[in-house]
């Protein structure tokens, strides 16, 4: 077992790190007050450095890295705003790698170089007004017509919703009850009888935008099957990734909260000394870094031990404790940096307040942290529990 990094990984963490603080912050300071996604323009430039193909295979335009590799970029990213790091989350453990594992050599070439190149996103439509954490009551769903499909449903909380070019979208293609019946198509936001509900005003999450999805008999090539019916096992273990990445944006906001921290209690005086002088910073400050430290070691070991897995991706206990043991940790570790920076932490001027309500969010998002303990536990006893009996 070794905890250092390689040089290559080095190297590109270091890449990531001087874009970010480089060119994202005034950015994200403007997505933050002004409620919009990164632009196009900047999308392409994280493209053409290499940033949204890094676990990509190399002949679609990617690096042909590993998912450790996606999540040493996307933590440094997060760690200026969940925002400016959505288009890296989505390209790099999102519905793309459901593509790009399980869909059609054509769909692969269609799709994958125009992620990597940052000039297409994709997003995943999965939960529906009465299909959150209970995903397999979905009831979207699509019937074969000569060369299409015909799609007719709507799908809630879909963050892109709008804005992506191409959705995941899960659906009912076969009669069977429950998961069984489910698998995927992809839909282009282009094609007649797709619409976008309002923009939901969110806690957090400003940048990132989100709405319903509504399907309208809409007619989808047959080409676009990513997955039929029966691979909802699948797409899961294929969302185990999207769940590390979850946790990735968890740590990145973290360790920055954590970063601000450790600068403003060596700056701010009180009682005529810095206030780090003070014991109870001290185990505050001390608190925030256990907790950095343990969810970033949970994340590597569930992304490193991907690649030694037959189909590429991280196992559902390691991702879902990893996820979750995040998702708990950024609500802790920003509560103690707004706590520590007293009326600046509540300010929105600092960023500190912000990271309390974006971090929030990881731990809805992707799978709650209740499900993820349900998985931890299937997991640990080898079987799945019936949550309907
Ligand atoms: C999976 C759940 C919805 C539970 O549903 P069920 O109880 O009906 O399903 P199970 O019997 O547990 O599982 C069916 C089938 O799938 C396999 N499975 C389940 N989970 C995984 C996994 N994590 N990795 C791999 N495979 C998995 C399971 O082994 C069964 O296979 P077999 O039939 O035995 O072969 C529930 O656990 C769950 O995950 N709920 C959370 C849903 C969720 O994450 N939603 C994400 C929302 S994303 C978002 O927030 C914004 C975007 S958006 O929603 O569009």
């Amino acid at each position: 077992m070794d905890f250092q990094l390689s040089e290559r990984q080095r190297e590109l963490q270091d890449a990531a790190r001087r874009f970010a603080r480089a060119e994202l912050p005034t950015l994200a300071r403007e997505m933050e007050i002004g409620d919009f996604p990164v632009p196009a323009e900047m999308v392409r430039t994280y493209g053409e450095m290499g940033f949204l193909g890094v676990n990509l295979p190399e002949q679609y335009g990617g690096l042909g890295l590993g998912h450790l590799e996606a999540l040493l970029v996307l933590e440094q990213f997060a760690m200026i705003s969940n925002a400016v790091a959505f288009p890296v989350f989505e390209a790099l453990v999102g519905p793309v790698r459901v593509i790009e594992r399980f869909g059609s050599d054509a769909l692969k070439a269609r799709i994958i170089p125009q992620v990597a190149a940052g000039e297409a996103t994709v997003a995943v439509s999965m939960s529906e007004p009465d299909a959150g954490t209970a995903l397999t009551d979905l009831t979207t769903s699509a019937r074969l017509d000569g060369d299409h499909y015909i799609l007719d449903g709507t799908k809630r909380w879909t963050s892109g919703a709008g804005h992506s070019r191409y959705y995941v979208t899960y659906c009912r293609l076969s009669d069977a009850p429950g998961a069984k019946g489910i698998g995927a198509l992809l839909v282009d936001r282009e094609m007649p009888g797709v619409s976008f509900g309002k923009r939901e005003e969110l806690m957090g999450f400003r940048g990132i935008p989100t709405a319903d999805i509504v399907f309208d008999n809409v007619r989808v090539p047959r080409e676009n099957l990513v997955v039929p019916a029966g691979s909802f096992g699948q797409l899961m273990s294929a969302f185990g990734l999207e769940r590390c990445g979850n946790a990735a944006q968890s740590l990145g906001v973290a360790a920055a909260a954590l970063e601000q921290a450790l600068a403003y209690t060596q700056e701010r005086e009180a009682f005529g000394k810095a206030i780090v002088e003070f014991q109870a910073v001290q185990l505050k400050l001390a608190e925030m870094a256990m907790q950095v430290e343990a969810a970033r070691l949970l994340i590597y070991r569930a992304a490193a031990n991907a690649a030694q897995a037959d189909n590429g991706l991280p196992s559902v206990y390691e991702s879902s404790v990893a996820k979750c043991f995040a998702n708990e940790m950024v609500r802790t570790v920003t509560a103690l940096g707004v706590q520590v920076m007293g009326g600046y932490g509540y300010h929105k001027d600092y960023g500190m307040e912000q990271r309390m309500r974006d971090g929030f969010a990881w731990g809805i998002a992707g799978g709650t942290t209740d499900i993820q303990k349900t998985n931890i536990a299937a997991a640990m006893v080898g079987r799945r529990f019936d949550q309907r009996r």
